[in-house]
């Protein structure tokens, strides 16, 4: 039988890489003589993070348009055309069975350039709000897979599945003790822990929220473990000082320890982050960020908070709301309780194993 050709392309950020990992990693295990590449963007995280994991990456010249200025965006024509340019030779010579495309800027070319040349395109968007790359994609792909219920009014109802996002095994199979997730990250076992969670590359705004409640969280017992990303963590760092009771991480690697360790999660609304979030479900307030396109981090949290799985507090509620929030979440026991339940029930642990089983029927 002729060996099994995938090409994945997912990047930019964690959370176009890591379901396209997860993806690879299980069509790896079901065909481990298939050969695999990924296409990726030139600079991109994707660039670093797929190749320890063992798969090859091609690197497009390919940029996101750059929705503040006008002028950053006068290379991106020539960037497109290049980077269509260069999908064509890449898939020419790889001649793959089956496209997977999990977003970010490489996707797009990749994908577009696939179903002109008639290879069958899977596309898995992590979203409950589709981005217009996506959207136009999503007209030829052979399968959508989406997390998030009412995703026709961005796609052919036909092509949707309801898989989930992936969730690595790491987190999905954890059998991290609390016990031992405090002694990883040195905490005292004293206190209750909060752990927050930036997204992939930090946020700015979050990192100033934890911040202002510093001092609140050492007089109420509360410990905080926090992501804060490896644009920002230099400078916390020095402005922090020596505070045993904070931790501060640019970049958590083994995030099911963090999940483990944690007793209120305070985070952003990363569409990968929630999958994982309903798997570990403990008590969380979400912080949406509102500068991604089409707000649709806010779109991810409202799907929780409609179901009473989560609380939200928007950017400009931190001021006003965010101390008493955490602090009447953390006296009300029953409300951390019933949050957590609701939040498990919205869990998805085998979203890898069904995107795989669409992409099987379309080898070949
Ligand atoms: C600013 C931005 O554009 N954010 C988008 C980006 O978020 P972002 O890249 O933050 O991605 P997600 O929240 O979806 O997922 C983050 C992933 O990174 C992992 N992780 C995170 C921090 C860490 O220290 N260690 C670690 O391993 C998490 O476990 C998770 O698997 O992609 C998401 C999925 O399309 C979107 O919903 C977000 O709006």
């Amino acid at each position: 039988m002729p060996k099994k050709r995938f090409m994945v392309s997912g990047g930019g950020t964690g959370g176009h890489i890591f379901p396209a990992l997860s993806i690879a990693n299980e069509l790896k295990s079901r065909y481990p003589d298939a050969a695999i590449e990924f296409v990726g963007a030139e600079g991109r995280m994707e660039m670093d993070r797929v190749p320890k994991e063992g798969y090859k990456i091609h690197g497009l010249p390919i940029v996101g348009l750059n929705r503040s200025s006008i002028a950053a965006n006068l290379k991106f024509p020539v960037k497109l055309i290049r980077s269509v340019a260069q999908c064509r030779k890449i898939l020419k010579e790889f001649r793959p069975d089956v496209v997977i495309g999990t977003g970010g800027f490489a996707s797009g070319p990749l994908l577009y350039v696939a179903q002109r040349m008639g290879i069958p395109t899977v596309i898995q968007e992590q979203n409950s709000y589709a981005g217009i790359t996506n959207k136009r994609l999503g007209a030829k792909a052979k399968a959508i897979c989406v997390a998030y219920e009412g995703m026709e009014s961005f796609f052919p109802k036909d092509s949707i599945y309801l898989t989930g996002n992936p969730v690595r095994p790491v987190i999905v199979d954890s059998h991290a003790s609390k016990a031992d997730a405090l002694v990883y990250f040195g905490l005292n076992p004293e206190k209750k822990t909060l752990l927050v969670l930036g997204g992939s590359l930090g946020a700015r705004r979050v990192n100033e929220a934890v911040e202002q409640i510093m001092p609140w969280a050492e007089k109420a017992g509360l410990q905080i473990l926090w992501q804060c990303g490896k644009l920002y963590y230099k400078q916390l760092e020095q402005r922090i000082g020596d505070n045993p009771n904070v931790h501060l991480h640019a970049f958590i690697s083994k995030m099911e320890m963090a999940y483990a360790a944690g007793d209120i999660i305070m985070s952003r609304a990363g569409a990968g982050t929630i999958s994982e979030l309903a798997i570990v479900g403990k008590p969380t307030v979400l912080i949406p960020s509102p500068n991604v396109a089409e707000d649709h981090q806010t779109k991810n949290a409202l799907a929780l908070v409609e179901r009473k799985a989560a609380l939200l507090i928007r950017e400009s509620e931190i001021d006003e709301r965010l101390e008493a929030d955490l602090e009447r979440l953390l006296n009300d026991e029953p409300r951390r309780k019933q949050l957590s339940e609701n939040l498990k029930k919205m869990a998805i642990p085998d979203a890898t194993t069904r995107i795989v089983d669409l992409i099987e029927p379309l080898i070949g």
